[in-house]
Formats: structure tokens, sequence, C-alpha cells
């Protein structure tokens, strides 16, 4: 963790909606580029065209509410000619018409706009569902190969993502496109030669903004790398809390701090005044555009009387819209463009192969009597490494069976083959005589049931996660577990007793009373067969004792694999498995193995200093 402190350079770690407002301040683009646009935008597609209906009655209110808005200024400009003209009931008439048209606008805009929010809810939520149950189908490897993060990243941002592109982005793109085809008409009938010229004076202002734009992005950029710097550092920090006080390194990372704190003041000063005058001087801008066509509409009015002033009223107002739909177009797309690489990462997951179905004549376990026999069984992670290699052993029902060996030895990996995280390579696993391939999983890992060194606690009640073993258990049944597991004393010391609150992953309770609340789970859950991972973190001799004693009641009757570090552990089981690079290289007894005085006795007697 100290040397990470020393990085000089960590990712920017700041919401979406700041990057996104980030990058637009720097006129800066999407950074997720979608590479599969085209077959990405068909997958949604098939999930948009199941409200086809509701997306027609949303183009007709986009469509409408366009016209609408189209029509306010040249209404409004044909009033003033009428006023200029001094006809009083025509302007009357009119000024109710400008009202009514305008009134249509907002409702049609927000029927639009919730009808389309109603419709991208409910995609999302059935993109939600469809992601979260496809990934309880994924195959373990492919949990292991990658980071949490990473994975709720697509479930989250991603999904956010394409919501609020969904929500706004088409429909805006929708509109601006109409909005601006129907101006360009307007504007041209009203005078081809104004219109030449916004379209010479509007690219002109666009390339200046760009260029002061593409001059300035980089103090934003710089402004959100430091302060995901200063983010990253925090969070490292606050959760290194204990490493930092134990190798008394507070003043190195307080240094640490005001150099990044000192850093975003600098970058977040002009940042921030930027963004405060990038708006001003596009207004500016807006303004003096304005102001031309006005001004050479005037000279034209007065010259030759070829426009009228309601007509130069309507024009300017155009030229001033012509831009908004330019801006939001290169905007919404932008976003779209990201919506599209979320969905495109949302559907890699979808498309990643999903656990080996059962066999077509797989069997379900009623009962199981827990004879596991491993013949010749052999297991590579990738080809040719080798990590389990001919292993042989038999453990008879209700047999504890202890493995042990050097770090990286394949403990784990044996575990796993049992339980079918993973096939063997070659050779067989046989549990009461029938090969586990041939028996669905579902049925094998029901009769199975794993304590683990860290136990995993899901946020919710004590009662919830013990009743994880059996759902269908009464509360009754619950603390009869928790009893048999020596965890009911320290549950109902608790102020809310078995309602007591647990945060993630069991934070506010030691490590011991987590591992109880596990053997309790394990102890409900009944299973004929047991896995488990001794913990090697040091507990309190009282808390050791009560967990060994609930371990022995647990282990009682059904066959245990544990990954054994307790001596005691290991003298106590009926077998001990060794295990060497993927390798059996003695098994027995402990009186046996220690006879042997082979690689058991020197790897026990430098663990536990053996007699
Ligand atoms: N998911 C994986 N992908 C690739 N290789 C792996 C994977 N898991 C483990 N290995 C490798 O397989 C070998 C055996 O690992 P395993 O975890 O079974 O050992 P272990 O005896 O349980 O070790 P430890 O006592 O440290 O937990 C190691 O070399 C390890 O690096």
């Amino acid at each position: 963790m100290l040397e990470k402190l020393k990085e000089p350079f960590r990712y920017p770690k700041v919401a979406l909606k700041d990057k996104q407002t980030v990058r637009a301040k720097a006129g800066g683009k999407a950074k997720k580029k979608p590479t599969q646009t085209g077959k990405t935008l068909l997958r949604l597609w098939a999930y948009l065209a199941r409200y086809r209906g509701k997306l027609i009655a949303v183009l007709v209110m986009v469509i409408c509410s366009t016209v609408f808005s189209i029509l306010g200024p040249y209404l409004t400009g044909t009033a003033i000619n009428l006023f200029i003209e001094k006809q009083q009931s025509g302007f009357a008439t009119f000024l109710f018409i400008i009202g009514g048209v305008y009134l249509l606008q907002a409702i049609t805009t927000w029927l639009h706009n919730i009808w389309m929010i109603n419709i991208s809810q409910q995609i999302v939520f059935q993109m939600r569902q469809d992601l979260f149950r496809y990934l309880h189908r994924l195959p373990i490897p492919y949990f292991s190969k990658r980071q949490h993060g990473e994975m709720m990243s697509r479930m989250t941002n991603d999904i956010d993502n394409i919501s609020s592109s969904l929500n706004s982005s088409i429909i805006q793109i929708l509109s601006s496109t109409l909005m601006l085809s129907g101006i360009v008409v307007i504007m041209l009938s009203i005078s081809p030669l104004l219109t030449l010229l916004t379209f010479i004076i509007v690219p002109l202002m666009f390339s200046g903004m760009k260029w002061i734009t593409n001059r300035t992005s980089y103090m934003f950029k710089e402004q959100q790398q430091n302060l995901g710097e200063l983010n990253g550092f925090i969070e490292e920090t606050l959760s290194g809390q204990r490493i930092v006080k134990a190798f008394s390194q507070e003043d190195k990372v307080k240094q640490g701090f005001a150099t990044r704190n000192e850093k975003i003041k600098l970058s977040g000063f002009w940042a921030q005044t930027l963004s405060g005058f990038i708006p001003k001087l596009m207004n500016g801008l807006n303004n003096l555009s304005f102001a031309i066509i006005a001004g050479v509409g005037g000279i034209l009015a007065i010259k030759g009387n070829a426009i009228t002033v309601g007509a130069i009223y309507i024009f300017a107002e155009y030229a001033r819209q012509f831009t908004r739909p330019l801006n939001d177009l290169a905007n919404q797309w932008n976003m779209m463009l990201s919506a599209v690489a979320g969905a495109e990462r949302v559907f890699q997951v979808l498309d990643e192969p999903v656990e080996e179905a059962d066999e077509e004549q797989a069997i379900t376990l009623a009962q199981v009597q827990g004879c596991v026999q491993f013949k010749d069984v052999s297991f590579s992670y990738k080809a040719n490494d080798n990590t389990i290699q001919g292993v042989n052993f038999t453990a008879q029902p209700g047999e504890t069976v202890a493995f042990i060996g050097p770090t990286g030895a394949g403990k784990t990996t044996l575990i796993q083959l049992l339980c079918r995280f993973y096939d063997p390579s070659a050779g067989k696993i046989l549990l009461d005589g029938t090969n586990i391939t041939s028996v669905k999983r579902e049925s094998l890992r029901q009769h199975t049931a794993f304590v683990l060194q860290d136990p995993f606690l899901f946020a919710g009640t004590i009662r919830e996660n013990i009743r994880y073993g059996r759902l269908e258990a009464t509360d009754q049944e619950v603390e009869e577990a928790a009893k048999q597991a020596n965890a009911h004393s320290f549950i109902i010391r608790m102020k809310q007793g078995y309602e007591t609150e647990l945060i993630l992953d069991g934070g506010g309770i030691s490590q011991g009373q987590k591992q109880l609340i596990a053997i309790a789970r394990a102890i409900l859950a009944n299973p004929s067969l047991l896995v488990l991972d001794e913990a090697t973190s040091s507990i309190d001799t009282v808390t050791e004792i009560k967990i060994q004693e609930a371990l022995h009641r647990l282990m009682q009757g059904r066959t245990s694999f544990v990954i054994a570090h307790r001596l005691n552990t290991i003298q106590q089981a009926d077998q001990i498995v060794v295990l060497q690079q993927g390798k059996v290289t003695e098994k027995g007894s402990h009186e046996q193995l220690v006879e042997n005085n082979g690689f058991y006795t020197q790897l026990v007697n430098g663990q536990f200093e053996l007699e």
C-alpha cells in the first residue's frame, strides 16, 4: 500500500455527471467510443421495438412540438407587422393564436418527455434484469478474471448512461434535426440574402468558439485529473489508515495531500474562471451575430423596403435559434456515442458463454452418503500449467480429510473441482460412486456447505445472513443453528439481537463472530459434504475455542474437506493429503505420516515445531 502512495498519478474518479460536464465545458469528446456501433444499435433496437406503438406516439409529439416551436417567432413577427399597420382586430386574434401555439408546444413537449422517460425506464429495467440474471449463469472463471468494480460499472454507470441517453438524446437529436430544417426553410423564404449572411456568420462564430475551447480544454482536463488524483489519494489513505498509523507515515501522507490540494487549487482557479467566461463569450458572439443580421436587415428595409420590420424580427429570432439545435446536436451526439459504448459493454457480458449446461441425463441427488473419490484427477487453469496432476484419494462417509501443502500447491483448486466450479481435464471425481459430472450442479452444491477463511456476509440482519443457508428455515431453526455454532450468546448480547443490521461483508462485527455466523449458516444448511478453509488470522483464545467447538459439531457425521492451518485440526483428521505442486506426495493419518518422516514432517515441523 505504501508503495502505491508514492504513485505520481491516479486515474480520475469523478462522478459520471461531473465527467460529462467537464467534457462538455472542455469541448472534449466522449472518452468511451463504441467499436461496433451498427450491431449495438440493432440490439438496442430489439429492446426499443417492444414499445413501437409508444415510440410512434413520441415521434408525433416531437414533430408537433417542433412545428409549434418554429411557428412561435413567425406568428410574433406577423403580429408586429399587423401592429405597425394598425390592424387592431387582426393583432388581437394573432395574440390569441400565439398564446395557443405556445400552450400546445408546452403540452406536446411535456407529453413526449414523459412518454420517452417511461419507455427508457422500462428498457433499462429490462436490461438490468437481463444482465443480473445472466451474471448468475456465468461460470466462476469469468468472475475470477475480472475486478468487481468493473462488473459493477457495467451494472450501474453503463446502464445509467443508456438511460439518460434514451431519455433525452433521441428526442433532442430528432427535434434538433427537424428544427434545423424548418428554420432553414423559413429563413430562406423570408430573405435568401440574410440567410446567406447567417450561413457565413454562424460557422465563423462556431470556428472561433472551437478555437478558444481547444486552447483552453486542457485546463478542464487538468482539473479533472487533479481531482481524480486527490480522490484516489483520500480513498487510499482512508482505507489504509491502520497501515499509515502503524508505519508512522502521517507526515508523509499530510505532505502528499497538501501537494495534491495545492495543484487542484491552481487548476481549479483557471478552470472555474474559464467556465464562467466561456458562456459569456458565447453569448456575446451570439448577440454580435444578432446585431449584424438586424443591422443588415434594417439597411435593406430602409433602402428598398424589400423586408418588413416584423420579418427582420422573425429572421433575427430564427438566426438566434439556428445555433441552438446545432449545439444540441453536437452535444447529444457525444452522449449517444457514450451510451452506445455503454450498451456495447453490457452486450459483451450478455455474449459471454454461460456455465456449461448440465448433462442431459444429469441426476438430482436426493440423499448423499458422502463417499468421495478422486481418481487420477488432473486440471490446468491455462494450457499446460499442470495445476493438479493425477490426484487420487478416497474419503469415506463422515471422514475428515485435511489438505496441507505450501502456498500455490493446489489445495483450493481441489475444492473448486469438487464443487464443479471447474471440471477436471482428466480423471473423475465420484460421489457415492456417481461421477459428479453426471449430477446436476445445483443438486451437488445443495449437498455442500462452505465455511471460508474470510466468510462473506451480506448487508442485512444477522438472522437473514444465517438463513441464507436454508431460506425456508423458521426463526426457531435459525436460533437453534446459532446455538449449535456458539453464536447465540454473542448475538443476544447485541442491542438488536438477531435483527442487528450488518453492513456489507460483516463490517461492525469481529472476524471471529463472522466465522461463528458462517458456521451457523452451514449448520442450518445441514449438508452432507463440508468444505472448510481454516482461518489463518489469529483470533482471541476464547473465540478460538468457541469456533473449534462449533466446527467440531458441524463436522460430525459429514464428509469434510479442510484446508488446514492448525495442527490440532490436522492431527484430528482421519486422513491428511499432502500436496506439492499439484501432486499428492503423501497421504495417511498424522501418526503414519510422522512415521514416514518425509515432507509432511518437515512442513509441520517448520510451522508448528512438532516434538
Ligand atoms: N483462477 C486462476 N487462474 C489461473 N491460475 C490460478 C487461478 N487460481 C489459482 N491459480 C494458480 O493455481 C495454482 C494453485 O492455486 P491454489 O489456489 O489452488 O493453491 P493453494 O494451495 O490453495 O494456495 P494457498 O495456500 O496460497 O491458498 C497456483 O499456482 C495459482 O497461482
